[in-house]
Parts: C-alpha cells; structure tokens; sequence
C-alpha cells in the first residue's frame, strides 16, 4: 500500500535499499548501476527506484535533507515495503586536517543535536551506531578494492549554517571526523524499526578550509562511497 510519501505498491521495493540525500543522485546511482532500473516513487520528486545487482533485486531512494526527513522515508520503507538493510550514502564535511577532499568515511557512530534522537529517550543520550556486520563488510570490500577507507564518529546536525559557538571544534577534538545532516536519525530509526544501518559518505568539502573539487572528482570519489554501500548490502 502505498504511504503518505512513498507511491510504490507492495513488493516495488527491494529489502535491500541504498539512500543519498539527493534525489537526482538517487537517478544516477540507479542508473549506473542497477540492471532494469524501474521508477518506483516520485512523490514530491523524492524519486526511488528497484532494479537488480548481479541478479539480486536492490533498490535506491532519496532522503531530501535532515533528521525529519531521513526518518519519515526510512520508517515508511521499513513499515509498509519490508525493508530490511538502509545504507545512507551522501556528502560530509571533512573535519579533521589527515582527510582530503573526495575521502570514503563510513561513520561507526553518529553523535547529533537533533530532536529527532535526542529526544528519543528521556534522560538518556542515546549513542546512534550502524549495524555491526554492514560496517564490517563495507570495510572488507574497501581492504579489497584498495578503497581508502576512514571508520569513526561523525556529527549529524539539523544546522547546515552552524550557530556562532565552539560546539563543532569541542567534537572535532575528540575526534569527530565529518559532518552531515541525516545519519544519526538513520541509524536512530533503524534501531526503533528493527532494520539494519550504515552510513558511507565522501567528504566534499572542509568544516574550516576552503578547498574546491571539480565536478568530475565529486562523480568519481562519490562513485567510491556507492560501490562500497553496494558491497556491503551485497553481503
Ligand atoms: O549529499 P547529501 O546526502 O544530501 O548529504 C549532505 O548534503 C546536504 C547538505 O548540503 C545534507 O543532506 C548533508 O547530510
Ligand atoms: O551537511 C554537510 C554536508 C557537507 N558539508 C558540510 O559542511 N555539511
């Protein structure tokens, strides 16, 4: 049945589903890809769509930005499609002087500022961290292909103009490797749901230097971070 924001029917989504940020990533990605790509879901431009891998049906489907947004698709695909595997892929900002533009981090926690986790348990502050077995296999795929790979603690915030204060340079000094805007939500809503998370991203661009990348390189590094999302819900 389809939801209040996802129009597929029964069975139009694979358990098996890649999500970056962008909708027409979401296009490319599946295009790219997957074998007999199919339009699944359009509404208001958040488009999905199901194909197959070497044989196994795999499907893609954006996020829009933020907590709220990544929570509704991802609960609706788990609720009403059977989803079972959401791997986020999409772009961080580098926090730490060791990574380079076009980097492959997997995010092995996600500490946020967002009510949409915050909140979640009163009294608590609930660590948001991906599954276990999506991380490792996205780490053996990356060993294999001779991807660099970094694995460490990100920060999911609903502020991409961060407020004037110290709070990003306090995480980056405990280790904080990027930024972003939906992963802690992610693997927040997995938890909640019952199905598995993970979070591949590229860093493009940094927190505190400016440093640009031609379009080409985004293509080709954030094709890095899609083909080891793919690995690993390929395991
Ligand atoms: O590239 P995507 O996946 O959209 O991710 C990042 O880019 C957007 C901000 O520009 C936020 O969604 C952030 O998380
Ligand atoms: O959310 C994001 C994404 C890329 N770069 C940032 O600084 N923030």
């Amino acid at each position: 049945m389809p939801t209040p924001h996802i129009a597929a029917q029964e069975g139009e989504f694979a358990p098996n589903v890649i999500m970056p940020g962008d909708p027409r990533r979401a296009k490319l990605i599946a295009e790219t890809y997957f074998d007999s790509p199919r339009l699944v879901t359009e509404v208001r431009g958040i488009l999905g769509y199901t194909g197959t891998i070497a044989g196994r049906p795999i499907s893609v489907m954006a996020s829009g930005m933020g907590s709220p947004s990544v929570s509704i698709y991802a609960t609706e695909l788990a609720r009403a499609y059977g989803v079972t595997r959401i791997v986020r892929v999409g772009t961080m900002g580098g926090a730490q002087d060791f990574l380079q533009l076009g980097d492959v981090i997997a995010a092995s926690a996600a500490h946020t500022d967002s009510a949409m986790t915050v909140r979640r348990v009163p009294g608590i502050n609930y660590s948001a961290a991906p599954t276990f077995s999506l991380l490792r296999a996205a780490v053996e795929h990356a060993e294999s292909a001779g991807i660099p790979l970094h694995v460490g603690p990100i920060f999911t915030t609903d502020a991409f103009y961060q407020p004037e204060n110290d709070t990003v340079a306090k995480l980056i000094a405990m280790g904080t490797l990027a930024v972003e805007m939906e992963a802690a939500a992610l693997y927040t809503v997995g938890a909640v749901e019952g199905f598995q998370t993970l979070m591949v991203g590229t860093v493009s661009d940094h927190v505190y230097k400016t440093e640009e990348m031609s379009s080409e390189e985004r293509e080709k590094t954030f094709g890095r971070a899609v083909e080891v999302a793919i690995a690993a819900l390929q395991s």
